[in-house]
């Protein structure tokens, strides 16, 4: 479903990403491990084309990503950050029908999946409370739904459990493995944590010297 080949970045002259390989098949689950700054978030917004200016390929379901127009790509894959990233204005089911609403889904159908999300990442009779109101937890599950509304094919998940817990991070792995399974779709997992990886066993791709190791 991803095949990256070649691919090379750099910033202002500074090579972060040199010559990365990768495949993921249609519904695989791996974790993307790298010290820190060895390029892991630049190759999510790659992905999901945050950024451009590269050389190299990167294809999904088939098609290279710069022939995919960006909403249709914006479709087919979800985000989650470390630091949630909730429009702290609005309500929980105002932040999951957001992305319904971007896609232009009716108001119909947006509610309906966006209260089933809700219910399925445990957040019933919370729809209508501000993120403020919600502990770290709450407020990935709130992401995580968002980020399921539009059935992506592909979730990128960047330090989801950054920001949570050691007990909250196990329950929130727990959450994405599950709907990893239910949800037929691939996940590519960020995460410094080795307990994680271990709790929850999976491929897990090194970046280094601005490749994945072993690719
Ligand atoms: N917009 C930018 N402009 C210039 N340099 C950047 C930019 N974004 C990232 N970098 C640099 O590129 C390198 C890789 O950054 P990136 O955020 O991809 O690393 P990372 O592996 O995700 O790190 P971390 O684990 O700390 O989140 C870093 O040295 C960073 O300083």
């Amino acid at each position: 479903m991803i095949r990256i080949s070649n691919l090379t970045k750099s910033y202002g002259g500074r090579i972060v990403l040199n010559g990365l390989n990768l495949e993921l098949q249609t519904g695989e689950f791996a974790y993307l491990q790298g010290r820190s700054g060895s390029g892991k978030s630049t190759l999510l917004k790659l992905l999901y084309r945050d950024l451009a200016d590269y050389t190299g390929e990167i294809e999904i379901g088939g098609s290279l990503i710069g022939d995919i127009p960006k909403y249709h790509l914006r479709r087919k894959i979800g985000v989650i950050f470390q630091s949630f990233e909730l429009l702290e204005r609005k309500t929980v089911l105002e932040n999951v029908a957001l992305t319904g609403e971007v896609l232009g889904q009716s108001r119909e159908h947006i509610e309906k999946q966006a209260f089933r999300l809700l219910d399925r990442v445990g957040l019933k009779g919370k729809e209508e409370m501000l993120p403020h109101q919600l502990s770290g937890g709450e407020q990935q599950r709130v992401a995580i739904a968002r980020a399921l509304l539009s059935r992506p094919a592909l979730l990128l998940a960047d330090e989801p459990t950054g920001n949570l817990d050691p007990e909250t991070a196990v329950q929130m792995l727990a959450l994405l493995r599950e709907l990893h399974a239910e949800e037929n779709m691939s996940m590519l997992v960020v995460t410094h944590s080795e307990r994680l990886i271990e709790r929850f066993p999976a491929r897990t791709l090194l970046m280094e010297d601005g490749r994945i190791q072993g690719a």
